[in-house]
């Protein structure tokens, strides 16, 4: 956008590595670089710098340290939680989803239902992506084992009411997930505010590297590995730790919850402003989502008569960097699962354009983008 490079707003594909937390890291990627199930000086150091990350991400939580594993990234978590709560639970063989989960939830639940029998509810939700409590609580019954609803989504910021939810569930004895890995840093993660039995977070949407993630699983919640081996994490995930990725993790947790605290109701104003001026001056455009149950950092819309692809190019030519739908799911042209959820048409499903952004954001920025926003979607339709 301008002599500094392109304005980066895809901060839910990911977010670069703060430098605190790089400064953090760095003594655990070269002089204490030990493996911490050794047993001298070196790992001892290791070991010593993973409870640390432990004990700093579960005061964050309000669990226990116990409760943490440490994971590689926010797919591996949620597979845990999935296939680990299921397979380990005596209790029935069926699971408890919304229809607008991320793939390593939804991709967990097939896996379920292909080798091991179980019958997965998809829940619908309403046009802001939202699950109707009453849905949930209809469709939990004496065989359910597990149900997993995201705290906030990763394509249209919706942010779900996980405590009720939990609260629910709870209520009948049906062990509740929920990812996190959009809500971190925006929103409160209290476990036992939330309700929640399992909790699945990553790094990389946080200030902290790529690889590193975190499911917290409460202690009288069994759980099957899902990685067999050396028995680390206390046999829930086997595999040698990151311990500097655990660091960068618990370091950024912490950064972000601070902030989060300091600085999340101007940041929610700013994206009302910089919504309100995206569909006053683009003609044809719609947010996705709740206009006020989403993310402080998230705006998305569809710009009919364009298509998103499109709008992000000629955006990224005025140097912007958006999404247009949701990177996880990079490849593929298909209309996105989560907007189809919500009642999007097809064809207007293309036209998605998502806008995600750092606590850091300017105000001048945003509205320098909006800007940016009209030329790209006249010049699309220009073409067109
Ligand atoms: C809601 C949500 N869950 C899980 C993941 C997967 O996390 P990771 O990229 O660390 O595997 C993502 C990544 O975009 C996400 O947005």
């Amino acid at each position: 956008m301008d002599d500094a490079g392109p304005l980066y707003l895809d901060h839910a594909a990911t977010s670069p590595v703060r430098r605190e937390v790089l400064e953090a890291m760095w003594p655990y990627l070269s002089s204490e670089f030990g493996n911490p199930s050794s047993h001298h000086a070196a790992g001892e150091s290791a070991a010593r710098a993973l409870d640390w990350a432990r004990s700093t991400v579960a005061a964050v939580l309000g669990c226990r340290a116990s409760e943490i594993v440490f994971t590689g990234g926010g797919t591996e978590a949620n597979n845990l939680a999935i296939k680990g709560v299921a397979l380990a639970r005596p209790r029935g063989r069926h699971v408890v989803i919304s229809a607008v989960e991320h793939p390593s939830v939804l991709e967990s639940c097939a896996y379920l239902e292909r080798f091991h029998g179980f019958e997965v509810a998809r829940l619908p939700v309403d046009s802001y992506g939202l699950v109707a409590p009453a849905d949930f609580e209809a469709a939990l019954h004496e065989d359910t084992t597990l149900a997993s609803v995201m705290y906030a989504n990763n394509e249209i910021g919706t942010v779900q009411p996980i405590a009720e939810l939990a609260g629910i569930g709870r209520a009948v004895g049906v062990p509740f997930h929920s990812d996190a890995v959009q809500a971190a840093g925006w929103l409160p993660l209290d476990v036992d505010g939330l309700g929640v039995d399992a909790l699945t977070l990553a790094g990389h949407k946080l200030g902290a590297p790529k690889g590193i993630g975190v499911l917290f699983c409460r202690a009288r919640i069994p759980l099957e590995p899902v990685l067999h081996g050396g028995g680390q994490e206390r046999g829930r995930r086997s595999g040698t730790q990151d311990v500097a990725g655990a660091v960068g993790l618990a370091t950024a947790l912490v950064l972000a919850d601070d902030e989060r605290k300091a600085g999340a109701d101007a940041l929610g104003r700013l994206r009302d402003e910089f919504i309100a001026r995206i569909l006053a001056g683009v003609q044809g455009s719609t947010l996705t989502g709740h206009p006020s149950l989403r993310l402080a950092g998230s705006a998305s819309f569809c710009f009919a008569g364009t298509s998103g692809e499109a709008v992000l190019l000629e955006l990224e030519r005025r140097g912007v960097l958006v999404s247009s739908g949701s990177a996880c799911a990079a490849g593929s042209s298909d209309p996105s699962p989560v907007l189809l959820a919500i009642g999007v048409e097809p064809e207007l499903a293309q036209t998605a354009v998502r806008f995600t952004f750092g606590a850091q954001i300017e105000r001048a920025q945003l509205l320098a983008v909006a800007d940016a926003v009209e030329a790209s979607v006249a010049a699309v339709r220009g073409i067109r």
